[in-house]
């Protein structure tokens, strides 16, 4: 599903009013209808319920919202905040629908104004929405404010007002803090920003039939992965299908006390539907992991505590198997550095870098041009700042990913909450699934393993990624059920994980 700026949004409301056509005010009435049908499911029509409309077509959309939520019975109390002499015609002509049939508007002009909000009421947020052009002030900042410290419900239409759509806001800005967004048709950029999670709550898209094929030609960087999109992605198995056909992947994984970041790859490799799996593990690690995964080849380095790339086990090069995933546990040793500056020269397949392997391109970063292309690296934010520099916002930190994708020509994973898939085009996918629960000590292994398995069987990098990540964060979930989000483990998400 495309993610569109606002620019973009303003057209994409004006291409339906000329296409479909369908009247402004009938359109209007369209989203404000989605947004009471979504508001009638959570909340009785006994709830006490103050809506807050602005004077543009955000504010029209509370008008027609209160119109439709008077007759479901709702108890409502309406306030327009009256900031500018100016009104859209859409506010307008709703404004007049209203007052036939509510017995009183409430005008916000003082800070005197503004109502007392108690706790069991719900606050509907229609002040401003992806028109917003510059920080609220005056009597708009302090009524946001004032919607802040209520303990109500509060639930904003479209977008928090105050929050911009595509672009940072300052720290100072007063932007309201919604326990839920209902927002029509496409998620906005500001959703996916880590920053933003206070200014977006739960957030929900309602559709509103906004013209199909604007939105199919609208050119975007900006992706985010519903559970469609990615099961569109994976490969169906073949009846007369062997091991074979699902590749053969070599994983470089572990160190003295960091076997189980071997295990825990290893694990997740093979429940991702790899053919054979080869894990390369300093010798310390060769009794646990063939315990801990018999369905694993070992292959022990010469070395007890690192991992040094030399065997006493003859086996083929690692330009000879279908995919190389390198990182989890690895640590920093020198002889660690020396394996993998030789091994990048020979490999041309895509791979999977992660963890400390990443931290080794970081501290030698004439090894990333050695990458091969298309390869899959998978940074958590520290270590991307690592590869490249710090940054002021989760905008310029999309700005860094991006072009560092397209200069090395890697697939780059950002982890974190609607994890970053940024592709070597300049494109950007947000993930859907996971949940805080993840953040727990092996999951980044288990990342490695899904998508080398992905890698092995064959997938495109950019759809090994998207669909890795997605299938990784489902398995979070799933796993967030079981055990709870925080007694869930790394092992949880790899015993959840299921690919369909
Ligand atoms: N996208 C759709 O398909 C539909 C969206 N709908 C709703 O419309 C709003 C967007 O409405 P719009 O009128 O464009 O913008 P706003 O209501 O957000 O803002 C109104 C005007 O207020 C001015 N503005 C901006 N920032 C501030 C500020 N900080 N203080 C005061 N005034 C501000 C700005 O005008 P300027 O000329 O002064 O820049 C805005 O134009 C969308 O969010 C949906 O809720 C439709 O109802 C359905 C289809
Ligand atoms: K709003």
């Amino acid at each position: 599903m495309k993610i569109l700026n606002a620019d973009q949004i303003r057209a994409l409301d004006k291409s339906t009013i000329q296409n479909e056509p369908i009247a402004p005010i009938n359109l209007m009435e369209r989203a404000a209808l989605a947004f009471v049908d979504w508001f009638v499911d959570r909340f009785p029509n006994t709830t006490s319920t103050k809506i807050f409309c602005g004077l543009g077509n955000n504010g029209g959309d509370g008008l027609a919202i209160a119109r439709l939520l008077l007759e479901r019975d709702y108890p409502i109390d309406v306030y327009v905040v009256r900031y500018a002499p100016r009104e859209s015609d859409d506010f307008m002509h709703n404004h007049r629908r209203l007052k036939l049939v509510i017995e009183r508007i409430h005008y916000v002009e003082l800070t005197e104004d503004i109502p007392a909000i108690r706790h069991n009421e719900v606050v509907i947020d229609a002040i401003l929405g992806s028109g917003l052009s510059r920080p609220a002030e005056g009597i708009i900042k302090d009524t946001i404010g004032a919607i802040n410290r209520a303990p109500a419900t509060v639930v904003s239409v479209d977008i928090a007002s105050g929050l911009y759509t595509d672009q940072a806001n300052s720290q100072a800005d007063t932007i309201i803090e919604p326990d839920y967004t209902v927002t029509f048709q496409l998620p906005k950029l500001a959703f996916v920003m880590p920053k933003n999670g206070r200014y977006v709550g739960e957030w929900h898209l309602v559709d509103i039939r906004l013209h199909k094929r604007y939105i199919d030609h609208a050119p975007t960087p900006y992706y985010y992965t519903q559970p469609k999109d990615a099961r569109l992605l994976l490969h169906k198995r073949e009846r007369f299908s062997n091991k074979g056909s699902f590749g053969h992947a070599l994983l470089l994984a572990g160190s003295y006390g960091k076997i189980g970041a071997a295990v825990l790859s290893a694990r997740a490799c093979l429940r991702s539907g790899v053919g054979l799996l080869t894990v390369h593990a300093p010798s310390c690690g060769y009794t646990t992991l063939q315990t801990a995964v018999p369905e694993a080849m070992c292959r022990p380095d010469s070395n007890e505590r690192m991992l040094t790339g030399q065997s006493e086990v003859d086996t083929p090069p690692p330009a000879d198997y279908s995919t190389v995933g390198i990182g989890p546990g690895i640590g920093k040793a020198p002889e660690t550095l020396a394996m993998l500056r030789d091994l990048l020269p020979t490999l041309t397949k895509p791979m999977v870098v992660d963890a400390d392997a990443l931290n080794l391109l970081s501290e030698n970063r004439e090894l990333l041009d050695k990458l091969p292309k298309y390869s899959i690296l998978t940074p958590h934010p520290k270590e991307f700042e690592r590869l490249t520099q710090t940054w002021k916002d989760d905008y310029q930190k999309l700005e860094l990913l991006r072009n560092f994708a397209k200069k090395y020509k890697v697939v780059v994973v950002l982890k974190g909450a609607y994890s970053a898939v940024a592709t070597p085009d300049g494109d950007i996918h947000f993930n859907s699934t996971g949940n805080p629960g993840l953040s727990t000590g092996g999951t980044g292994d288990v990342l490695t393993g899904v998508l080398t398995a992905l890698l092995a069987q064959g997938y495109d990098p950019i759809e090994a990624a998207v669909l890795g990540v997605f299938f990784h964060g489902l398995a979070g979930d799933r796993a967030a059920e079981q055990r709870g989000p925080i007694g869930m483990t790394a092992s949880d998400v790899v015993d959840a994980l299921r690919w369909e």
